[in-house]
């Protein structure tokens, strides 16, 4: 079965734990609540690849999360590497333009192994004011929303980096819930919407994500999956913070 038709709850668990035995762990106590787990950048740096042998280990599909930013050759090459490992998905800039997109998809097809490129838009850690700081504009002025929503340029600069990515030939998309539904407008039903920056009602919303948004936000918005990590990670009892988050995901889906 295909990620995007699963039943499982489309919530990604990021495992940003310091080593595998913790991150298993963890991975196991959730397993029943969750329909993938995110491999990231802590924990591949500590463990190596063969931390992406842990999705067999709970049966779950693995999204790996390299956020590979380089020129297109160094791309593709480590693109081609990834397709060995087993996972579903790896994550690449798409600020890395064009040529390393096309050549990063072309390259995941061509090895046959199921690996999809998921392009990351504009980090939620970021707003308006850290782009004036980068220089990165969006380059784009769009008409004003119908409902007189007055869009940031970071909701702009993201959707435009979507659309470059779909040229490409990217399906799988990383946006903030912030501005998912603007993704979902431009791209139409056949993009995946992974969007990280989500925060239960009540959580915390003071740490470095800027652009965040509840689930059930986030799902009625467009997204075909959240990225989940500190609001499961650091509960009390993570099983129970899972499934409320899965069971407030399922009630946007039938009410919708
Ligand atoms: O690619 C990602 O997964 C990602 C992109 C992005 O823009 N923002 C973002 O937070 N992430 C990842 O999503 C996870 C979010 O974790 P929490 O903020 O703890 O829920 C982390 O593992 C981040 O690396």
């Amino acid at each position: 079965m295909s990620l995007t038709e699963q039943a499982r709850p489309p919530i990604a668990f990021a495992l940003d734990f310091a080593d595998r035995a913790e991150a298993l762990a963890a991975a196991r106590e959730v397993a029943p609540a969750i329909g993938m787990v995110k491999v990231g950048l802590e924990l591949f740096v500590r463990e190596g690849p063969s931390v992406v042998t842990l999705g067999r280990d709970v049966g779950l599909p693995v999204f790996l999360d390299l956020k590979l930013h380089d020129i297109p050759e160094t791309v593709e090459r480590a693109v081609a590497q990834a397709s060995t490992l087993g996972a579903r998905l790896v994550t690449v800039h798409a600020s890395g333009g064009r040529t390393m997109l096309n050549r990063a998809v072309a390259r995941a097809e061509s090895e046959g192994a199921g690996l999809a490129v998921c392009a990351v838009t504009i980090l939620t850690s970021l707003d308006d004011a850290d782009l004036d700081d980068i220089g990165f504009e969006s380059g784009v002025t769009l008409p004003p929303e119908p409902d007189g929503i007055v869009r940031t340029r970071t909701s702009y600069a993201a959707e435009k980096l979507a659309r470059l990515a779909w040229d490409e030939g990217v399906r799988w998309f990383v946006c903030s819930p912030a501005e998912v539904k603007y993704l979902r407008r431009a791209l139409g039903p056949d993009a995946v919407l992974v969007t990280p920056g989500v925060r239960p009602a009540g959580g915390n919303t003071t740490d470095d994500q800027k652009r965040v948004a509840t689930p059930e936000r986030a799902i009625q918005d467009g997204a075909s999956w959240v990225v989940v990590g500190r609001p499961i990670r650091d509960a009390k009892d993570r099983l129970v913070a899972a499934r409320s988050i899965a069971d407030a995901i399922a009630r946007v889906k039938v009410s919708s």
